[in-house]
Parts: C-alpha cells; sequence; structure tokens
C-alpha cells in the first residue's frame, strides 16, 4: 500500500452554477455554509452536515459570480457575529486550492479528499506505482497553522483525490479559506434531519473495468473488497443480470487509519469509513442509467453519493418539504406480497415510507437465533434516492439509514434501479424529437485517461 488514509476529509464538486447548488445544499439538503474561498479566479464554498463536507467549486471560465456568492455567504451565516474574517496567504494564481481546476464541459464530483499523516512520502509512494501526481506536495498556511497537500489522480474517469495533512492546523477548515460559521450544529434541525456522515461513493465505470479499479485501490490504498451479498462471486461480483436490470456491483472499504487496520487486524480494526462502490452496466438488458451516466458525463465518475441519516424518515420529510425530489419506486412494490409485514416487523410504517418512496431491505442472512426474535434483532437498511442534482443526469444524492446491515440489499438494488430507469426512459422520450440517441463508446483506455 502506498498511502496510509487517516479519513475521508471532504469531496469537492465542479459546477458552472455555484449560486445553484449553494442554495439547494443550505435551502433543501440543510447544509451548512461554513468556510469559503472568494477570490478574483476562484469561488469555493464548504458546506457541513454532520462531519460530511462538500465543498463546490465554480467551474473555470464562467461568468463572474463574486458579487452574488458575496451576497450568498452574507445571506446564510446563521448568526452574522461569527462571521471570521481571517487572514490568509491569498494565492491568486492557484486557480483551486487543495484541487485542480478541471476544463471540464459537464457538472461533476471529482474529488474525494482524504487526510493522510505524511503527504511527501505518500505522494512519492503513489508516483512510484505508476499514479500521476497533479499537484505535489504544497504547503499552504495562516495565522492557525499549516497545511500539507498533493493532488492524485485516480484511476477512475476524471476523479482525483487530494491528501491532506492537517496534523499542524487548528483552525475549522483549511488555510485560504475564510470561516463563515464557527458552529455548524443547529441543534433542531440535526434531530429532525440527522444525517451524520458520507455512508458510500458509487463510481460508474466502463464495461469489464471493475477488476482493473479494486486492483489499483487494493495496491495504492490498501482498500479491502467486501461483499454486497452473501450471495456474491468472488469474481464476478454482485450481478443482477435480468427483468431489464443489467448491473455488475462491486464494493470496496478501508479503515478509518488504515495503518492500525493493517497493523493489526484482528485486535484493533478502527471503524470502516466510507465505503466505494463500482456500477458496471451489461450489455444483455438494454441501455440502461449507467450508461446514461457515462454518455452526459463524458466519462467515468462518481454518479452518486449515499448520506447516512439516523432517521431517514423525518430526513427525507424535511427534504420534501423543502422542495426536494425523490425517486418513487413503482406503487406496486409497498403491496407486494410479504413487503407490507416485512416493513412492520421492522417498526416502520408502509404509508409513510411510501409517501416519499423509502425502499426497505431486510438481511436475509441473519443470525439463525434471531430469525425468531423480535424487531430489534432484525438487520435491514431503508433507502432513497434524489432526482439528479445537477443540469444533466450526471449525479445524485441517496440516503440511507443502516439498522445492522452493513451491505446493500437486492430489493433495494433493484428497486431503486427501476425507480431510477421510469425517470431516465420517460426523460429520454421526452427529448427524442431530435433524434436518436447516440450509442455510448467509452473504450477501456479511457478509463485510465
Ligand atoms: O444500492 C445502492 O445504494 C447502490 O449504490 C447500488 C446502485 C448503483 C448504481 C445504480 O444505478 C443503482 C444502484
Ligand atoms: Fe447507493
Amino acid at each position: 500500500m502506498a498511502a496510509y488514509l487517516s479519513r475521508l476529509h471532504h469531496i469537492s464538486l465542479h459546477v458552472s452554477n455555484v449560486e445553484k447548488l449553494a442554495n439547494d445544499l443550505v435551502s433543501k439538503f440543510k447544509f451548512h455554509l461554513f468556510a469559503a474561498r472568494l477570490t478574483d479566479k476562484s469561488r469555493q464554498l464548504a458546506f457541513k452536515k454532520g462531519t460530511a463536507v462538500f465543498v463546490v467549486n465554480e467551474r473555470p471560465n464562467q461568468r463572474s459570480l463574486n458579487g452574488e456568492l458575496q451576497g450568498f455567504t452574507d445571506k446564510y451565516s446563521p448568526d452574522p457575529q461569527q462571521v471570521i474574517v481571517s487572514k490568509y496567504n491569498q494565492d491568486s494564481s492557484e486557480k483551486c486550492l487543495y484541487d485542480i481546476s478541471p476544463h471540464y464541459s459537464v457538472d461533476t464530483v471529482s474529488n474525494v479528499c482524504f487526510e493522510v499523516e505524511d503527504v511527501d512520502r505518500s505522494s512519492e509512494a503513489l508516483r512510484h506505482l505508476g499514479c500521476d501526481v497533479l499537484v505535489p506536495p504544497t504547503t499552504v498556511q495562516d495565522d492557525s497553522g499549516l497545511v500539507t497537500y498533493s493532488v492524485v489522480k485516480s484511476i477512475v474517469g476524471n476523479v482525483c483525490h487530494t491528501l491532506i495533512d492537517r496534523r499542524k492546523y487548528d483552525g475549522i477548515f483549511l488555510p485560504g479559506f475564510n470561516v463563515t460559521v464557527k458552529d455548524c450544529n443547529v441543534e433542531d434541525e440535526d434531530l429532525s434531519c440527522p444525517i451524520t456522515h458520507f455512508d458510500h461513493i458509487t463510481y460508474v465505470c466502463p464495461r469489464k473495468t471493475t477488476h482493473q479499479v479494486i486492483r489499483w485501490y487494493e495496491k495504492l490504498f490498501g482498500f479491502q473488497r467486501f461483499f454486497i451479498d452473501s450471495n456474491e462471486d468472488v469474481d464476478e461480483g454482485f450481478v443482477i443480470n435480468q427483468e431489464g436490470i443489467g448491473l455488475r456491483l462491486t464494493a470496496m472499504e478501508y479503515w478509518k487509519c488504515s495503518t492500525a487496520g493493517i497493523i493489526l487486524p484482528s485486535v484493533n480494526k478502527k471503524d470502516p469509513d466510507c465505503k466505494f462502490v463500482i456500477a458496471e452496466s451489461l450489455p444483455e438488458q438494454g441501455r440502461n442509467q449507467v450508461d446514461t451516466f457515462l454518455e452526459q458525463h463524458q466519462a467515468p465518475g462518481i454518479q452518486h453519493i449515499g448520506l447516512y441519516t439516523n432517521n431517514i424518515v423525518s430526513t427525507a420529510h424535511v427534504m420534501a418539504e423543502a422542495g426536494v425530489q425523490f425517486f418513487s419506486p413503482p406503487p406496486a412494490y409497498y403491496t407486494k406480497v410479504g413487503k407490507q409485514q416485512e416493513i412492520e416487523e421492522a417498526g416502520h410504517n408502509p404509508q409513510m415510507l411510501a409517501q416519499h418512496g423509502i425502499l426497505l431491505d431486510t438481511d436475509l442472512h441473519q443470525d439463525p437465533s434471531s430469525e425468531t426474535s423480535s424487531s430489534e434483532n432484525r438487520r435491514y437498511l431503508l433507502q432513497v434516492f434524489t432526482k439528479p442534482i445537477f443540469a444533466e443526469d450526471t449525479f445524485f444524492l441517496e440516503l440511507i439509514e443502516r439498522r445492522g446491515a452493513s451491505g446493500f440489499g437486492e430489493g433495494n438494488i433493484r428497486a431503486l434501479w427501476k425507480s431510477v430507469q421510469v425517470y431516465m426512459d420517460n426523460e429520454r422520450e421526452y427529448s427524442q424529437g431530435e433524434g436518436s440517441p447516440e450509442t455510448v463508446q467509452i473504450s477501456h483506455s479511457k478509463l485510465l485517461s
């Protein structure tokens, strides 16, 4: 392994309409703007909910939004008294601090930033293993200390990883950012909308490339494969290839402080951090959402991110009231034989779940001892997908609540897939006046480009 990851630090997005996404994250998804970097060359805004942090970057060559964003940061600081104008080294030659400025023609989520303990060593070791280092180790400082970072390219499409060492920094976010709100814990909202962290990141990759991706993350970052379902084949991954669904899913995880995970695997394994899921489409079932992503995003990359919540019903309700649109499964989902009972036995109300399209999947491979026992012993998970949040169908969010189930249930995957597919097929029909859709031609070599 080349880089020992301490934890996920933030996920970075590059969009043309920063104002729209900023408004959505705050007013609909209940994130809080807590730090901003506004220069004449760059606009970067940091939003937080629990430990989940998104940094929204303005894509280069867009019209200047500086004035508008300044207004935004003023408007959305819950307590204007807490706005701190910190001094920092404003290096205007850096267009996009802690990231690269991708010249990309669609909105994209392209950087998963990890904390590591030794950026110099990690970056050099990754380079030695053939990884492209896009930004060599660079130090940025302000009155609260210093941070070293380096940006490396992932094997997946346009995805990059920034490696950050912030052990010598005691500011709230990162040098270069002005902190707009010191304390993001707005208690009432956290009770009704209790999102705590990023649960998983789902990559879409071209056909037959999953193995390469897994090997890369195992070798360079120490990720380990885990099984989505106990019926999963080691080589094939978890495959659904029937009833219009042609999907191969494979999942990987790593442990916070991977050094400890490796040296003392059974004694001191730390908590798993965010999981990574790789989705590949299979040709037999026709066109699908994975192909649509590759076509519209123009490269492999991040298709969706799962936000973990302690109460999905309340979170979905609060978000729906604020204008978030969720995908719904086919209506028959909630009336299917046994589903109502499954939901009730898990202690939920089928009507409440149906209201926002929330899916429930019970882990059928429970301890034999728990099979006859009460609802508390059942392992299950609840999920719902939002509709795409960018102009193109290239990215959406998911809410996920886990009650003992650590993988992804087959029933939910099927229902999620169908709910997305109905929407995309409708969209396609609607836009088909202009001619037939192009077929997806993403070559395997593009994966590595
Ligand atoms: O179940 C999940 O949350 C997944 O992440 C699996 C998945 C991946 C890609 C899709 O287009 C649909 C479902
Ligand atoms: Fe997901």
